[in-house]
């Protein structure tokens, strides 16, 4: 195979995730596999490339716009993707000289038969690098909506969609804290080790380590290499998980020899968190309805020790009459639009629609209304999403409690002060990257009356 350099792969990456609708983390693991020759500097200056460009695009684009004659919509895909890329080090990565953003952009053209543009590219790349202190934006105070859409590069739905519950500011908070890069928090498998020793651990391996904010077992890493690579990965002592997520798992608290149903489980990050609460005592069922994410959990189960989750292929929209009233807990953790996880995902932002949200919300509450029926008398239904999505969270909820036999039932006892809110003790908790600094996720915990 002919060895691409990193900015061609970034070009090669950013031309799938357009044309092909390709994810980018999906098509970084792919690209990083098949290019054996990259090191670990080269990864992460392709990662920084793709995710920053996907983050950034409609910004970048409308810069381009501003000084190309000819306009994005009628580029062919690969210039696109060329200039975009090039744009994004001009603007963004501050230690990458113009003028190796320029020619590197310029050899990728010609090096991929498109020779007669690379004038233009060089030209655009130049025009805008000697302008950049010149771009002019909307006017905030006149057109607020088109000023966030162009500087945070967000779609006009979802700022209008979110301008439906939240201020403008608001908006403009969640929308910059959502373009950084995440902090990668991992959790210590407390059935192997304790948060001290594998910090110790991991510290000796070269990471680096600081305690989690609102959770014991949660630990924020940084400067690692593969986490696939790190010894104390392979020997199961600790999840890549983030602390909102981690809140699930102690929000359901699960009790040592219990029956847990998990009805949307892959990749099985609360399901294996669940087995380290109940010490590997009881019992939990972990089901998705794609058989290839099934082996995710198999996997992390095996590797952290975990004895007691049975994957199950199941679709949790149907019935499963044998499992009505027989779990001391539920977790739905709904399939959403995932508008709380944009700082992992950027290209959410381009992939959804206002369309995708109303399907979603009828399959939550297909959901909802099937899967609460496995909950015993008494037993915890726990709903949560990765999304900041009025629709698919608290209407959701409220529409629930309307129409079956479950209560909202506190989540105070099982969250640190800290996240204590307005709402906490009514039985429900948002969070936000900008709140919080860490995924926007929605966790209710209702109790089935009867
Ligand atoms: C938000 S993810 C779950 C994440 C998981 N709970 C974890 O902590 O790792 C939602 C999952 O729901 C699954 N899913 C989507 N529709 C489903 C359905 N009708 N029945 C069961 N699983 C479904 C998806 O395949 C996806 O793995």
């Amino acid at each position: 195979m002919t060895k691409l350099n990193p900015r061609e792969i970034a070009v090669k990456i950013l031309c799938e995730i357009n044309d092909d609708q390709a994810y980018s983390n999906f098509s970084l693991q792919e690209h990083f596999s098949q290019y054996t020759h990259l090191n670990t500097l080269d990864k992460a200056f392709i990662t920084e490339m793709v995710n920053g460009t996907v983050r950034h695009m409609s910004h970048i684009d409308y810069v381009i716009n501003q000084f190309s004659i000819t306009k994005t919509n009628k580029m062919k895909p690969l210039i696109l993707s060329i200039l975009r890329v090039g744009v994004y080090q001009i603007l963004f990565m501050s230690k990458v000289p113009v003028s190796a953003a320029c020619n590197e952009a310029v050899k990728i053209a010609k090096k991929r038969g498109l020779g007669g543009l690379s004038g233009f590219v060089n030209g655009v790349l130049r025009t805008i690098a000697r302008n950049m202190n010149n771009i002019s934006y909307p006017d905030r105070s006149k057109n607020p909506i088109e000023y966030i859409c162009v500087k945070y590069s967000y779609p006009k739905w979802i700022i209008r969609y979110w301008l439906e519950y939240y201020s403008i500011d608001f908006i403009e908070e969640l929308c910059s804290a959502s373009n950084k890069n995440p902090q990668i928090t991992v959790r210590c498998n407390l059935l192997r080790t304790n948060k001290d020793t594998l910090m110790e651990l991991l510290a000796k391996e070269n990471v680096k380590v600081s305690p989690g904010v609102f959770l014991p077992e949660a630990i924020h890493i940084s400067q690692t290499s593969a986490i696939n690579d790190l010894a104390s990965f392979n020997q199961g002592l600790f999840q890549v998980q983030d602390e909102s997520s981690m809140l699930v798992g102690h929000i359901l608290d699960p009790k040592p020899g219990e029956k847990i149903l998990d009805v949307c489980a892959a990749p099985g990050g609360k399901a294996t968190h669940c087995g380290e609460l109940m010490n590997n005592q009881g019992q939990i069922f972990a089901r998705d309805i794609h058989e290839h994410k099934l082996t995710l959990i198999r996997n992390s189960a095996k590797r952290l020790g975990i004895e007691i989750i049975t994957t199950e292929l199941y679709d949790a929209t149907i019935l499963d009459k044998e499992k009505v009233c027989q779990m001391d807990r539920v977790m739905i953790d709904a399939p959403c639009s995932g508008l709380g996880i944009i700082r992992k995902k950027p290209d959410i932002k381009w992939k959804k629609s206002s369309k995708d949200i109303d399907e979603l919300v009828s399959i939550q509450r297909k959901i909802l209304s099937v899967c609460s029926q496995y909950v015993k008398p008494g037993g915890v239904l726990i709903y949560s999403t990765c999304t900041i999505s009025e629709k698919e969270n608290l209407e959701n909820i409220n529409w629930f409690i309307q129409n079956f036999d479950f209560d909202l039932d506190t989540v105070e006892p099982y969250i640190p002060e800290t996240l204590y809110c307005d709402t906490s003790k009514k039985g429900y908790i948002q969070l936000f990257p900008n709140v919080h600094n860490c995924d926007g996720f929605f966790i209710a915990r209702l109790k089935r009356k009867r």
